[in-house]
């Protein structure tokens, strides 16, 4: 070989050593055995270049990435995966449209193909902004400590959470001052500190309510209880009493049986007419006594049996009473506890509750159920402008159209704050969109007036139609991302979320 070849050859060897070092250094940290297989094989190629060592080393390395399961490209797709559950929990989490919107987006970035490990990176980035932005961990860098949006927000949804928790219980205590100044300072707005006093002391009545109505309860079965016991007392008295006077009138019976026989035999013996007269008027005297005593024994048995069952009439009747305002009180606290306090309409509980039902219902009988989820827009406007009750007001009377406007088989609950979460039985998806824009539109036509300025409120809606098999929050998170896409579409329009 003529010197000139030899020379590239060697240049080509350098640089293919090197080119080796530093992929071997890229690809350090699969496992603990390449790792040091790979410093063998660069201390083969660097320095002194010793080809027959390495070749070992290479081997070796290649049978030993071999048995690794991990690529890079499946380790990349655990990555993804996690990050798609971190995410989809942090949007469950999170009621905020903005930070859901940021996490929607950092999801959807997700769905397209990932061209490599540093692309997982930007997405890190981006999912960890999210979970900050969402959690108010911004805060921190807030400038001048001011509260930034989210803090104000997280602020505003626990007064107003606290404002339904405290309407509940004026309900309840009508007369309570301290929860009826409680509600205007509320309306007024408090500081963080007065926010954490208030729902502490929100705690404690709640507690408070809750073991005096244990007590309540416990008195009042402890009251029918007592009852009972008298009813089965008097029960008890009335057995013996009518035992005793079973017995006394066998003994009366026996007695007359007596005086007949004793008036038989005086009877028998007798010749003379004015002394069988005289004995028989003295027999018939004794059975007449007899008579007439039992006659008056059984005239105090009837008496005493007549106020026995007055008695036990009034309690039974007492108690009667008892129960039925019982029943009455739970009938209604059951309504209480399933009702929205603000809207009168079914809330998040009811909502659960039905359509657990419901979906086992239409499962076991094959027939289509569908979730919608609607949105009041730009609602924080509307208390802006023209104060929180104003807002109230509104929602109030979204309610009342979308109950008043649902045909029987249809469903609606409050879900929470401007939310309202619809159940629509036997509709397939072309017919619900229908469905929902009648009700979208029904609402845009409601006549609002605050401070003598007419208003349109408008809605936007999310809907989709349950799977087979898939879990009831799995439809609902496609509705709310239905109800997310009407939004940034623009709002006061029905997403239908089928295709995911
Ligand atoms: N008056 C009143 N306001 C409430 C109630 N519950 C929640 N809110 C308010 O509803 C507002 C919701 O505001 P956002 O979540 O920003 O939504 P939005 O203004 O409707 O805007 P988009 O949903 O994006 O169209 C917040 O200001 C809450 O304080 C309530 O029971 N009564």
């Amino acid at each position: 070989m003529e010197a000139k070849q030899l020379q590239s050859l060697r240049a080509h060897s350098e640089q293919l050593a090197g080119f080796i070092v530093r992929l071997t250094s890229y690809y350090e940290g699969l496992s603990a055995e390449i790792d040091k297989e790979l410093q063998s094989l660069r201390g083969h190629l660097s320095g002194k270049i010793d080809f027959t060592l390495a070749t070992l080393s290479m081997n070796k390395v290649s049978q030993l990435i071999m048995l690794e399961p991990y690529s890079v490209k499946t380790l990349t797709q655990a990555w993804i995966r996690q990050l798609e559950e971190d995410i989809q929990a942090f949007q469950r989490l999170v009621t905020e449209p903005a930070a859901r919107s940021q996490a929607a987006k950092a999801s959807s970035a997700l769905k397209k193909p990932i061209n490599g490990i540093s692309a997982v990176l930007p997405l890190y980035q981006k999912v960890l902004k999210c979970y900050q932005s969402g959690m108010g961990n911004a805060e921190e860098s807030a400038p001048d400590n001011q509260p930034n949006n989210r803090t104000v927000q997280l602020k505003q949804n626990l007064i107003d959470e606290l404002g339904q928790l405290v309407q509940t219980y004026i309900r309840v205590n009508p007369e309570d001052d301290y929860l009826a100044s409680l509600q205007e300072r509320l309306g007024q707005g408090l500081t963080e500190e007065e926010l954490l006093n208030s729902c502490l002391i929100l705690i404690r009545v709640m507690v408070q309510e809750t073991l005096t109505e244990a007590n309540t309860a416990g008195k009042i079965i402890q009251r029918l209880n007592n009852a009972l016991g008298n009813i089965n007392g008097d029960v008890q008295s009335s057995i013996s009493k009518s035992a005793e006077s079973f017995e006394a009138r066998q003994s009366r019976n026996q007695e007359l049986r007596n005086v007949l026989e004793d008036m038989e035999d005086a009877l028998e013996g007798e010749n003379n007419i004015d002394d069988l007269k005289q004995q028989a008027q003295h027999y018939l005297g004794q059975m007449a006594n007899s008579l007439s005593a039992g006659e008056e024994a059984e005239r105090q048995e009837q008496e005493g049996l007549m106020s026995l069952l007055v008695s036990m009439q009034q309690q039974l009747s007492s108690l009667q009473k008892q129960t039925n305002s019982y029943r009455k009180k739970l009938v209604e606290q059951r309504i209480n506890m399933y009702t929205d306090p603000l809207t009168r309409v079914p809330n998040r509980m009811a909502y659960n509750e039905r359509a657990s039902k419901e979906w086992d219902r239409c499962q076991a009988q094959n027939r289509p159920l569908s979730i919608a989820v609607v949105d009041v827009d730009h609602f924080k406007r509307i208390n802006d402008k023209y104060g929180h009750a104003a807002g109230d007001k509104t929602l109030q009377a979204i309610a009342r159209h979308l109950k008043t406007n649902l045909t029987s088989s249809e469903f609606m609950a409050r879900w929470g704050g401007e939310e309202f979460i619809i159940l629509l039985p036997d509709h397939a998806s072309d017919k619900l969109l229908n469905r929902l824009n009648e009700l979208r539109e029904g609402l845009a036509k409601l006549p609002f007036k605050f401070k003598q300025e007419r208003l349109t409120v408008t809605a936007s809606i999310g809907g989709t139609q349950c799977r087979t098999g898939e879990k009831l929050d799995a439809a609902f998170e496609r509705a709310d991302k239905g109800l997310y896409k009407a939004k940034s579409d623009g709002r006061n329009q029905v997403v239908i979320q089928d295709n995911e």
